[in-house]
């Protein structure tokens, strides 16, 4: 219940006045499907199927004032409230509709806004933990089962309110009667409890398949080229057929439960109805008049009833949908790093001396004792190249995390010109680094709005100059549009090399004063690589560069190697020098290098 309690007053934090709006329009048409109903009585009072006697009961005392009317205006007069009632009772739930519409997607999109927003304000860490799937399918697929449980949630509203105005008017009408249905409601909602908690567990199971629908999905064309070169497809195929079958046999269950309490509260009111008729007559002489009362009441309110229980079912089986989005907002919440989205005026950091890690330790589970970094002391200087080489699961793309700030250290502390890295200034220092991953990122769309993304007012001559940095303006010439040209998904359209250049070409164009590139010439030709050699060669006195490279020749000019292993600096300086070091371990890779070239 808790989650429900809480998607309830976020809605109605959301929503506030047009839910009270709402729940008076809701009351005013209870009140008046009442009246309806009661009008129904001096109508089949006239028509002569049933005379309700005039003296002391409730009903003449409500219509005592037809008697003065002649009978044929009294029955006009009354058909006339009934049809006027019935027109403002249609506009009424119209408008409610529309409105509960509003609320419904209203509070989605408020939602939606909300979690995406501290979404793209946690930190690093936060996306490390997680599986990228279960975030999209928690925005997706977990967030449109809670727009759908609220618009279920407003229903249940509306439908305890009507319940509770019918049960007063039914009181007036007959108490005994009213009690009947209303006990009986009782002891059938007690044996229903089963339903409700049995669709709360499908509504678990509907999560957990969504979730590896998705995240099976993702990996799939993700890894398409693997599947096809591999010849996985067969056991794809398998892996799909039997998640596809566990979602037809949820959506079976689901049915079979709905279908099942249904059944069970319409028997039940046959039955109900049968037994009340049948002691009315035999046991207490009721007249035609009573047994049209009971008729009334049980069919006004039983559906009520049955209707309130199929809200409750379809709630239960939300709640883990709303387990999953509160989980999602409260650990993205605890992760924020970003405090405002609108950070254009925070100005860039100038480095002007460098970047120091002191003693710093950092491992990625804290409950393990293996560290990432192992008390790592280096300076970076201002307007240098240094570089970061070492075997695989070295530490080299973590200690570049840290730099940037993506991640913390767990002891000691990153310096910037002297001054700690904390939240205060750390939207300054990413203002001022260009990265270009091992794996970059580049939109399905053209090659100019692929660079303005970084730099939304580059100019083409920059873009151009900034092409031309990284070798990759002439291959954007010879395309069929240039700039203008559409490089398809992920830019698959380009090869590994081309889409390296590009995305190094995106880094320089904004003119960072931190470079860092992790792996960026990997996919290079010799005659490539060479190139933006002597491009990086260029913009050594204006920038800082880290460089991660495992193809050593790409650093020969760096003004410092860091050597990595096991997340601790084993040795550092000038690459001549530590390619000189005999019993070093960067002579080590380099010979490696050397012998694997040969
Ligand atoms: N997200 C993570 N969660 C847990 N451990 C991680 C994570 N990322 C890296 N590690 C571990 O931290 C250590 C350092 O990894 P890191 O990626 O920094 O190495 P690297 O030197 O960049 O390797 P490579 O050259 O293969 O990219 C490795 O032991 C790795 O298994």
């Amino acid at each position: 219940m808790k989650p429900v309690l809480y998607f309830f007053k976020q809605l109605y934090a959301y929503s506030g006045k047009k839910l009270h709006i709402n729940l008076i329009g809701m009351v005013l048409i209870s009140f008046l499907d009442g009246i309806g109903l009661l009008l129904l009585i001096p109508v089949i009072s006239y028509s002569g199927i049933a005379n309700f006697e005039t003296g002391n009961s409730n009903i003449s005392k409500v219509f005592g004032f037809l008697q003065q009317i002649p009978t044929f205006g009294g029955l006009t007069i009354i058909l006339l409230m009934f049809l006027m009632i019935n027109i403002i009772q249609n506009l009424i739930t119209r408008y409610i509709t529309i409105e509960n519409v509003k609320i419904q997607h209203g509070f989605a999109r408020h939602l939606r806004l909300e979690i995406y927003r501290d979404l793209l304000c946690a930190n690093w860490d936060f996306y490390i933990k997680r599986r990228k799937s279960d975030l999209i399918n928690t925005i997706t697929a977990e967030l449109a089962r809670v727009s759908a449980g609220t618009n279920t949630f407003l229903q249940f509203i509306t439908g305890i309110i009507f319940t509770f105005i019918q049960i007063g008017i039914a009181l007036l009408l007959s108490p005994q009667i009213t009690m009947f249905v209303l006990l009986s409601g009782l002891v059938l909602s007690l044996f229903s409890r089963g339903f409700i908690k049995r669709s709360q567990k499908l509504g678990s199971r509907t999560s957990e398949i969504a979730q590896s629908f998705l995240a099976g999905i993702t990996d799939n064309f993700n890894g398409i080229k693997d599947i096809k070169s591999n010849t996985l497809e067969q056991s794809r195929m398998n892996w799909f057929r039997s998640i596809s079958q566990r979602m037809y046999n949820e959506q079976m269950e689901y049915i079979t439960i709905k279908t099942a309490s249904q059944f069970y509260y319409k028997m039940a009111s046959a039955v109900l109805i049968s037994i009340f008729i049948f002691l009315s007559v035999n046991l207490f002489n009721s007249q035609a008049a009573q047994l049209m009362l009971i008729i009334i009441i049980f069919t006004r309110l039983w559906p009520r009833v049955t209707g309130i229980q199929a809200s409750l079912e379809q709630i239960a089986t939300t709640v883990p949908a709303l387990k999953s989005v509160i989980k999602l907002i409260n650990e993205s919440k605890n992760a924020k790093e970003i405090y405002e989205l609108d950070y254009q005026t925070i100005q860039p950091i100038n480095i002007r001396d460098g970047i120091e890690c002191k003693n710093v330790f950092f491992r990625y589970n804290t409950n393990e004792n293996n560290y990432a970094l192992n008390g790592i002391n280096v300076f970076f200087p201002s307007n240098r190249m240094s570089a970061v080489v070492g075997k695989s699961g070295a530490g080299k793309s973590t200690l570049i995390d840290l730099l940037m700030g993506l991640n913390q250290p767990e002891k000691g502390e990153i310096l910037l010109d002297g001054v700690r890295l904390s939240k205060d200034n750390l939207l300054s220092l990413r203002r001022s680094v260009s990265y270009v991953p091992q794996d970059p990122f580049l939109f399905n769309t053209t090659i100019k709005e692929n660079l303005q993304l970084i730099y939304p007012d580059a100019t083409e001559d920059q873009m151009w100059e900034a092409l031309q940095f990284a070798a990759a303006d002439e291959f954007v010439r010879k395309l069929p549009q240039q700039l203008d040209t559409l490089i398809g998904d992920r830019g698959i359209r380009l090869s590994g090399g081309e889409r390296q250049r590009l995305v190094l070409a995106r880094a320089v164009l904004r003119k960072p004063s931190i470079l860092v590139l992790d792996e960026a010439t990997s996919s290079l030709d010799t005659e490539n690589e060479a190139k933006i050699q002597e491009a990086l060669e260029r913009l050594k006195g204006r920038m800082t560069i880290v460089v991660i490279a495992h193809r050593l020749s790409t650093i020969r000019n760096a003004d410092q190697v860091i050597v990595l292993d096991k997340g601790e600096i084993i040795q550092i300086g000038e690459f001549g020098h530590l390619a000189r070091e005999k019993s070093g371990m960067f002579r080590n890779l380099l010979g490696k290098q050397m012998e694997a070239v040969l």
